[in-house]
């Protein structure tokens, strides 16, 4: 028998070298498959684990629980839940474009010779398969679908952040995770508006290639404005949920000044959003507080260039803008940012342009639409319902927000039900219809006090008599005729 010992003392090292070239050549040439190996550790670096064969153990995961009898658990979201993908030595088979492919997870063994300070020496690898014939179409497109759809997949399972500015330390931004429940779904507003809303982030996260094409850095703008309790919050919680993103809640007054904007901007992640809540209350960047705080430089300027100098610098207006879109903000990409504001015209028109804030979206008193979907989500009531035409009357006639009707429809104690709560919330409407109707009388009376102050004062210039005790108090309060 020819045995191993055999062949090395008949074959000399050199050729042996060119037997197995052309013994490997011989198998390459009946072998009618091609395998591409992804190894699990990185060889360069310090042995980190590869990106890909991280994100393809996630696409396989989808095939592996069905296929694989021995699985592998790894721990995902901090311990929270598990990937389950096949465990060493199994195979399981995938389909694209109906063309079959397998993959096979296996390990080289440690090299025994060398000194590995890593514990796991071994080579663990995902190998994949496939027929010659269908070369192009796995190394051109396959590979590629494996490693978007891992990734999806992974992004979609991540648990999301919501940092803050303002917590201080040596850390530019701190993170909790993100829990909010708010969604679409539960979000009081019209269908139509809402649907063209979610139409529009949805859009806006598949567009890569578009906002590559067309030159534009891929990230948008929203403005958020309505009275208190209309529910821009509870938006910008139901968007992050809806697209998966992170949240950047930036503190404006806690930055320091525009370089410091500049760095909290560079160290956030794409797949974000960055939210500066009540834009209008941040720092000196509203057209009004921009001509007063003019005046008052004209008054003392002196003092106002001593002020600034002490305070170290500051957010500026143009600091802002360079924020948004400056050529810094395309760094990370698939971005929102949104602002929101109680008074849309306290702000400076350069901040809420279009192509920077892309889509102003206004929140506004609750309507007969808002409320079914309030109704639907806090009492399970649908219409047609007894108490619905008295409760779409009193909407139109009275200003209420979404959160005062949502503070109504919630049952306090276990013997209110449905009916009770609507009852509750008809009593409330019907005083706020009271009160708006005595308020609006109120401010009939002081203008039409005010008239007659002007009329006064008219005299008075005429005849140069004063003329003010004329039993109208400064304030517009009637007290008495005279
Ligand atoms: N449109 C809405 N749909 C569902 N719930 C709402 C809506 N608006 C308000 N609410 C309820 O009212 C509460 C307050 O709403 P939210 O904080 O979103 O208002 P806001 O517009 O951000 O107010 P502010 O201007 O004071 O920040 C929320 O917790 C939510 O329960
Ligand atoms: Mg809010």
């Amino acid at each position: 028998m020819f045995t191993w010992t055999m062949y090395q003392n008949y074959f000399p090292h050199e050729l042996r070298g060119h037997i197995r070239k052309y013994t490997d050549k011989l198998v390459n040439y009946f072998y009618p498959y091609i395998d591409i190996t992804f190894y699990e550790l990185e060889t360069e670096g310090w042995f980190e684990r590869s990106k890909a064969y991280v994100t393809i153990e996630r696409y396989l995961s989808k095939n592996s629980s069905t296929q694989a009898n021995r699985l592998k658990a790894n721990a995902a979201k901090n311990g929270q839940s598990v990937v389950l993908t096949m465990d060493d030595h199994e195979e399981i088979t995938d389909e694209y474009k109906g063309v079959k492919v397998k993959w096979i997870s296996s390990q080289k063994p440690a090299n025994r010779q060398t000194i590995s300070l890593y514990r796991e020496d071994e080579k663990r690898y995902f190998k994949l398969q496939f027929h010659k014939k269908n070369r192009d179409l796995i190394t051109n497109s396959y590979v590629k679908y494996v490693l978007d759809e891992g990734k999806a997949i992974s992004v979609k399972e991540r648990q999301r952040k919501l940092y803050t500015n303002n917590k201080g330390g040596g850390r530019m931004w701190s993170g909790v995770v993100f829990e909010h429940p708010s969604t679409f779904d539960t979000l009081a507003m019209d269908p139509k508006k809402k649907q063209e809303i979610m139409d529009d982030l949805e859009t806006f996260s598949k567009s890569k290639d578009y906002y590559a094409k067309i030159g534009k850095a891929w990230k948008r703008g929203f403005l958020l404005y309505g009275p208190p309790g209309t529910g821009k919050s509870s938006m910008i919680a139901a968007m992050a949920n809806l697209l998966k993103y992170d949240i950047y809640d930036l503190e404006l007054t806690s930055v320091k000044d525009n370089t410091e904007l500049r760095k909290l901007l560079i160290d956030t992640t794409g797949k974000s959003m960055i939210v500066i809540e009540d834009i209008d209350c941040s720092l000196e960047l509203t057209g009004q507080r921009e001509k007063k705080k003019k005046e008052d430089k004209d008054k003392n300027e002196e003092d106002a260039v001593k002020e600034k100098i002490k305070k170290g610098g500051e957010v500026t207006l143009s600091g802002l803008l360079n924020f948004i879109d400056g050529l810094w903000s395309a760094i990370g990409g698939e971005r929102l940012v949104i602002f929101t504001t109680n008074y849309m015209e306290k702000l400076d028109p350069a901040l809420i342009r279009r192509g920077r804030m892309d889509k102003h979206i206004v929140l506004s008193y609750c309507c007969f639409e808002s409320f079914k979907v309030l109704a639907h989500n806090y009492l399970d009531v649908v219409e047609p319902h007894v108490h619905f035409p008295e409760i779409r009357r009193l909407l139109e006639e009275t200003n209420t927000t979404p959160a005062d009707i949502a503070e109504n429809l919630m049952p306090k104690s276990s013997k209110e039900n449905a009916d009770t709560c609507l009852e509750r919330l008809i009593k409330a409407l019907e005083i706020a219809k009271e009160e708006a109707k005595l308020k609006a009388e109120e401010e009939e009376k002081a203008k039409a006090a005010e008239k007659d102050n002007g009329a006064t004062e008219e005299v008075k210039n005429a005849d140069g008599v004063n003329k003010k005790d004329n039993g109208v108090k400064e304030n517009g309060d009637v007290i008495s005729k005279g």
